[in-house]
């Protein structure tokens, strides 16, 4: 379609929404509040840059595929990211996590990093005028390789992981203060059991102190948010998960942290757009992992799917796009990894645009005179209007590629940059 075409259709749109009460741009200009967070690790199947082969190991994660062009240093890393954002309608941030510091070829354990490590990150989001988030990496180490990190009973172990997190934080919080937005350090940890422990309380009990000495240090708000990340189990680890949803809810409103809902974490019939309004009345953020689970944890890639419709539409009927900080977390090595971002980025943020096109009000009006068949009518007709008209106008505004012209320019990328990478 040509750029003539593209306004014509949003005019048709436009009027079409109106007729709902819906103000098609005024919704254009409220799409900018949707910041999502990039997660670093779709561009190397979470390997990290530790050392030069390093991989993703341990239980509780898993990427597959071994489709060429991963990234393997930071400066393919960032070309990748730069890659990404210029397909990117809106507004991003960067998630880095800790085993993606500039080491400048040194061997530096995770006991050991310091905000020096990831100065270059700090410098790479200035020049792209972006926020960035960050996590400590508690997997792909020998000290996890029992599978216990925070919660291990080897005390040097555990006291290993204590002083990662704890310098995590650190360099959490230096982020946050050098680019002048908070940086959300959020803690996952795959600690678990394969067959029915005997001790959980013993880990949880472990958890707990690790957690309250890892987060012993207060930072400013200004600068640095703690979030915790529970899952329900992992492979390898499928009969107890120390950090369930259960632990970190109650450690996060006990302590006054994010809780972060990965959609990927829960039973497959739970659904995280129902939890936000439940988490919400307790906590006073909430950090979102959007992915797509396939029968179980597997992120791949999001796709406009119900599940994250049901996300989206809640967080903005609800007016929580304060309270809720959008990230991504999806790794999969089986299709180019520049095409798994822009699709899986893209489907979030069509999910909030759609939802910004609910007359909410009405439907709200519906609900509360009984009027429940009217609701479950408009509903689905909603599904049928004409969003692609109004996507496809925004992406001409933003200056980004409308509707498959994306597909053309990564696989020319891939061509002339990814397919020329050593295997
Ligand atoms: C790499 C991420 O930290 C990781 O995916 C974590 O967030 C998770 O969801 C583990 O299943
Ligand atoms: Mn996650």
């Amino acid at each position: 379609m040509n750029k003539n075409q593209i306004e014509k259709a949003y005019q048709l749109a436009k009027t079409a929404y109106a007729e709902l009460g819906v103000d098609t741009d005024a919704v254009l200009e409220q799409i900018n509040q949707v910041v999502i967070s990039l997660h670093c690790w779709q561009t190397d199947d979470v390997g990290g840059f530790e050392t030069p082969d390093a991989t993703l190991s341990g239980g509780g994660i898993q990427a597959t595929g071994n489709y060429p062009g991963k990234a393997s240093s930071i400066s393919e890393m960032r070309q990748d990211l730069e890659k990404v954002l210029s397909l990117l309608p809106g507004s991003q941030r960067l998630n880095l996590h800790a085993i993606y510091g500039d080491f400048g070829g040194e061997l530096v354990d995770r006991d050991q990093i310091d905000p020096k490590h990831f100065q270059s990150w700090i410098d790479w989001c200035k020049q792209q005028g972006i926020g960035m988030d960050f996590n400590a990496t508690c997997f792909s180490h020998p000290k996890a390789a029992d599978g216990f990190t925070l919660s291990s009973k080897n005390e040097v172990n555990r006291r290993f992981w204590v002083e990662h997190v704890k310098r995590c934080r650190a360099i959490a919080a230096e982020v946050g203060k050098q680019l002048g937005t908070p940086c959300i350090h959020n803690t996952w940890i795959p600690d678990g059991s394969k067959d029915t422990p005997i001790d959980r309380n013993g880990h949880r009990t472990l958890l707990k102190q690790s957690l309250d000495e890892a987060m012993s240090i207060d930072y400013p708000k200004e600068y640095m948010k703690d979030a915790v990340e529970s899952k329900l189990f992992g492979i390898g680890a499928e009969s107890m998960t120390v950090g369930s949803h259960d632990f970190y809810l109650g450690y996060a409103i006990q302590n006054n942290k994010l809780i972060c809902l990965d959609n990927g974490h829960f039973h497959p019939t739970e659904q995280v757009g129902d939890k936000l309004s439940a988490c919400l009345q307790f906590v006073d953020e909430v950090l979102l992992h959007l992915t797509r689970p396939v029968r179980w944890d597997s992120d791949h890639v999001v796709t406009l799917n119900e599940e994250v419709q049901l996300i989206a539409s809640e967080v903005i009927r609800n007016n929580f796009l304060d309270r809720v900080n959008i990230g991504l977390d999806f790794f999969d090595a089986s299709i180019n990894r520049i095409g798994a971002y822009v699709v899986g980025t893209r489907a979030a943020q069509k999910a909030f645009l759609i939802a910004l096109l609910e007359p909410t009000d009405q439907l709200k009006s519906l609900e509360e005179k009984g009027q429940l068949f009217e609701r479950l009518a408009l509903l689905e007709e909603l599904k049928t209007k004409p969003f692609g008209a109004i996507w496809d106008y925004y992406c001409l505004k933003e200056g980004v590629p409308v509707g498959e012209d994306f597909i053309k320019t990564i696989q020319h990328y891939e061509t002339e940059q990814l397919s020329k990478r050593q295997a």
